[in-house]
């Protein structure tokens, strides 16, 4: 497992840490937690040109799948910058967008203005052939505990798109790696992860360092 780090160490930190750096960067006023889900959303889409710069030049489709929480609110600001960046964006809700963080309602809200959410149910009989990008915005560093079977096999129909995890796979534990749902370990190809400000346990140990593919580190100034 690679992990290109833009930060300057690879040292890896908790969940628990993330939050703590977050709240304490938002609770002095240096930053916004918007400001850091922007940042986030940005890095993520600079990781998908950087990693394949052919999707660049053209006019491509993506599929964004948004999470309840604020996983699900980068995956809405991914959506907005692709389609920005003329991608036809397509994106998906598992859960109540009323219920969304305030940070996730926000760039909810914002993608809203520019294309619609469809329900995740919606995915269940999809053709992922058409789409060379599908970004994984359903859990982040606040999944705590297994993964529903349908959210699996939605991500299990996309094993051969260019699959973007944000953050990390929604089916890995950021702390210790472990599978979150019988998955296959070989599929770390095509599978791109970017995290933020420094790597996760998750990203380097047991089977999360197979399943994450290609990790990226992206600093968001905390
Ligand atoms: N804090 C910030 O300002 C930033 C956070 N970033 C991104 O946010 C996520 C962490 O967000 P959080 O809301 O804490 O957690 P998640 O979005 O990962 O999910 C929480 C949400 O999901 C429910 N849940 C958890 N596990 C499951 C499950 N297995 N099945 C169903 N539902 C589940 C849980 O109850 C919550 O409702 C972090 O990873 C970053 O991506 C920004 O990057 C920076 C700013
Ligand atoms: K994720």
């Amino acid at each position: 497992m690679k992990t290109s780090d833009q930060t300057g160490s690879s040292e890896t930190i908790t969940s628990d840490e993330m939050r703590a750096l977050e709240q304490a960067a938002i609770a002095s006023g240096r930053v916004t937690g918007l400001e850091l889900m922007e940042r986030a959303g940005k890095g993520v889409v600079e990781a998908i040109f950087e990693e394949w710069p052919e999707l660049v030049k053209d006019k491509r489709r993506a599929v964004v799948l948004c999470g309840p929480g604020n996983n699900g609110g980068d995956g809405f600001v991914v959506a907005r910058l692709l389609e920005k960046a003329g991608w036809g964006v397509e994106t998906f809700l598992y859960g109540d967008a009323k219920k969304l963080p305030p940070d996730a309602r926000v760039n909810y809200e914002l993608w809203l203005g520019r294309g619609g959410v469809s329900k995740i149910e919606v995915c269940y009989s999809y053709r992922w052939a058409s789409h060379p990008v599908v970004v994984d915005a359903l859990f982040g560093i606040g999944m705590n505990r297994p993964l529903p079977d349908e959210l699996r096999n939605i991500l299990m129909a996309t094993l051969n798109c260019r699959r973007v995890a944000v953050d990390i796979p929604s089916y890995v534990s950021s702390d210790t790696g472990d599978l979150m749902c019988p998955w296959p370990h070989y599929t770390g190809q095509n599978q791109l992860t970017v995290t933020f400000h420094r790597p996760k346990a998750g990203h380097v140990m047991a089977d999360g360092a197979q399943v994450c593919g290609k990790v990226v580190v992206k600093d968001i100034g905390l």
